[in-house]
């Protein structure tokens, strides 16, 4: 799938400016940032249900801008395109077959399928109940048997475990990678959480304000941020003086030179005190992780930090 200078306003606000993006077969990608940055935009104008005002998006290199949604052979799970609550669970699933025009399978084929998929998505046995009588992780499961019904070849998520809770959440998306990868999926998904970007995809496009800031395996956007706005998004850092960047667990503390740091604030994080605190005659905030098996430092003391890995970014030449 590419996307090839993509345009798209609403009004005269322009929501996406020139997007520029290849996805290659297998991949699963995470369209990564704030809200109102243009994701679900984008999301929407892959699948066919929005359309760009300029640029083309492309299928095995064909240009599938003037196709409709069904033509284009995607499979989607969006938030406002819930279950149908008066359908059983199985009547869902088969849903994309059973209005297919041309080569719709015959009615028990299409019956088979449905329960084959609801099997994949562990709810077998549970076709003949109506949406209401799900949890909300198991009707995310059945929207997405239902994508998948088409066999398609590009599955388009937005935010697919917004509405959970962290631990199902956590369960199901672990499951969905797994899914991806026996099924043999492409599959792009939106989030706003960075977490679930960095642990779930192969690489995640950083967006804001309608533009790309930066694509990369979760390792280099992590380690390798394009921006400042890509450093704050994903992962914590910090802003010393003189630009420069660093995260929290990359910096140790020091007997002599180094930053001098008022401590502030100090509480347990897993294995670590997280510590904040303020560069002295900067009033500039720090946080920083110092190893828990060493004491804690002490409110309103002095200590000397030293920043091991850090980042500057310049202005980028437009
Ligand atoms: N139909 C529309 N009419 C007018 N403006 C719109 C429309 N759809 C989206 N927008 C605007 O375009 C911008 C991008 O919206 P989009 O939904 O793509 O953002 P997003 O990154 O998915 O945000 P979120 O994480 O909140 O869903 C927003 O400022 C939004 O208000």
């Amino acid at each position: 799938m590419r996307v090839q200078n993509v345009t798209k306003t609403f009004g005269d606000f322009a929501a996406l400016h020139g997007i520029d993006l290849e996805i290659k077969p297998g991949e699963f990608v995470a369209l990564l940032g704030p809200s109102g940055s243009g994701k679900t935009t984008l999301l929407r104008i892959i699948a066919g249900l929005e359309f760009q005002d300029g640029g083309e998006v492309l299928f095995d290199g064909e240009d599938v801008s003037s196709r409709s949604v069904g033509e284009r052979q995607v499979g989607f799970v969006f938030q406002q395109y819930a279950l149908f609550k008066h359908m059983t669970v199985a009547e869902n699933v088969a849903f994309g077959l059973s209005v297919r025009r041309k080569g719709r399978p015959p009615k028990a084929d299409i019956r088979a399928r449905a329960e084959e998929l609801l099997r994949l998505v562990q709810l077998d046995g549970l076709g003949k109940r109506y949406p209401g009588q799900l949890s909300g992780g198991q009707r995310q499961r059945v929207a997405l048997a239902r994508a998948l019904a088409i066999e398609p070849r590009l599955l388009l998520l937005d935010e697919p475990f917004g509405a959970l809770d962290a631990k199902v959440r956590k369960d199901l998306r672990r499951w969905l990678r797994g899914l991806h990868e026996t099924m043999g999926l492409t599959s792009i998904f939106v989030t706003h959480d960075q977490e679930e970007a960095l642990e779930l995809a192969d690489r995640i496009v950083v967006m804001d304000h309608g533009r790309i800031e930066q694509v990369g395996t979760p390792e280099q956007v992590y380690m390798e941020p394009a921006s400042p706005f890509v450093s704050n998004f994903v992962g914590e850092t910090n802003q010393l003086p003189g630009g420069i960047h660093v995260r929290p667990h990359d910096i140790d503390l020091v007997a002599s030179g180094g930053i001098p740091v008022v401590v502030d604030n100090v509480f347990r994080r897993g294995g670590s005190w997280r510590v904040e605190g303020r560069i002295e005659g900067h009033d500039r905030v720090v946080e920083f992780d110092v190893n828990a098996a060493s004491p804690a430092p002490t409110l309103g003391d002095t200590v000397r930090i030293q920043p091991l890995r850090e980042r500057q970014f310049h202005k980028r030449r437009l």
